[in-house]
């Protein structure tokens, strides 16, 4: 947690979460319980799913992305039920009301579900419950986003994109969005044109991971030939001055993860994120806490560690809170509410 009296701006500042995967907010105690309830085995060669303490170790010596994914993907098995995925949800949007989020737009990998035999439609009804819940009890709006996983054939990708029941969410707005997620490197953006020009097409909104661990050039290509409008993570865009400026001029946001970059060892420690070089150039980004449960935080843990490591001022913090509101993939009405309450709460601020 960050030094006080900071924490207490940092909390009811008013924040939208672009770049959570609701499967990654699955903490050790509920996979354990889920596990119980569905009769699911866990891995009985690997120590760690000995029991939920274990796992949090587990969590504390990732090596890579990839090292992270096999036990994310682990994680999946014991979700079965449109209740297993309500239940994971809506233990996420608690989190999420609890660090100030008034927006979130969420992402789910159906490809992870589908091949283990639960379908769509179990996955999708689940969120969406919760997502409803999070509007009632919490007043947080939600945007869902289906991404697709990168180290699976394109092939894979396309049918699941066609497929009768993902479709008809597309066409009737449950779904606002695609991304693309998983392992990075082997994977350059430009493998699954066809997918992206099929979403463009439908009118969904397009994003990526990119520039996570792969390379700044993915970033380019994800821009370029995908066409996307936000880039997921996107850190390594500081390696390439001239391609930071086309993104300050297209005013492309990144959803910058810091407490994942340091967990997944894309970077040793937060204050290597690039979030001053960013800042200056006047790059765009919100923060965001990817997959909170494994990387020990959620957004307002991620916050304070940026705080911790820049000491940013109240006027930065508007201008990156004003970014992610604007970034955003609500109408605008909504936008102009979040808008007025940041404006309020910065003014109170101010005046103390
Ligand atoms: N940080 C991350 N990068 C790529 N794919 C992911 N899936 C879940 N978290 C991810
Ligand atoms: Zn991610």
């Amino acid at each position: 947690m960050c030094k006080s009296p900071f924490h207490a701006f940092l909390k009811a500042l008013p924040k939208c979460e672009h770049h959570i995967h609701l499967e990654g907010a699955l903490t050790p105690s509920l996979l354990f319980s889920l596990a119980k309830r569905n009769s699911i085995s866990l891995p009985t060669d690997d120590p760690s799913f000995a029991s939920p303490e274990a796992l949090i170790e587990r969590y504390q010596r990732f090596t890579s992305l990839d090292d992270f994914l096999q036990y994310y993907y682990i994680g999946f098995s014991v979700l079965l039920h449109s209740s297993d995925f309500e239940a994971l949800a809506w233990d996420y949007f608690q989190h999420a009301s609890d660090g100030g989020v008034h927006h979130a737009e969420v992402f789910f990998d159906p490809q992870a579900h589908t091949s283990r035999g639960v379908s769509y439609t179990t996955v999708l009804s689940g969120f969406q419950a919760a997502c409803s819940r999070a509007e009632r009890e919490l007043g947080i709006t939600t945007e869902l986003i289906t991404c697709y996983l990168r180290h699976l054939p394109v092939s894979d990708a396309l049918a699941m994109f066609d497929h009768a029941e993902v479709q008809e969410s597309y066409r009737n707005g449950s779904i606002r969005g695609i991304g693309m997620d998983s392992s990075e490197l082997d994977f350059p953006p430009e493998l699954f044109q066809e997918l992206f020009d099929k979403a463009r097409e439908q009118g969904l909104r397009l994003t990526t991971h990119a520039g996570e661990e792969g390379p700044a050039d993915y970033i380019a290509t994800a821009l370029n030939n995908l066409g996307v409008e936000r880039i997921d993570h996107g850190i390594h865009l500081a390696d390439d001055e001239e391609l930071m400026k086309q993104v300050v001029a297209r005013g492309t946001l990144l959803t910058i993860c810091p407490m994942s970059n340091v967990v997944l060892r894309c970077v040793k420690e937060v204050k290597y994120v690039p979030i001053r070089k960013f800042l200056n150039a006047g790059v765009k980004f919100s923060i965001n806490s990817d997959d909170p449960a494994y990387f020990g935080g959620y957004i307002l843990d991620n916050y304070c560690a940026v705080h911790d490591a820049f000491d940013l001022s109240i006027a930065e913090w508007e201008s990156i809170a004003r970014a992610s509101i604007e970034g955003s993939w609500c109408g605008d009405e909504r936008k102009q509410e979040m808008l007025a309450a940041l404006a309020q709460h910065v003014e109170t601020w101010e005046r103390k």
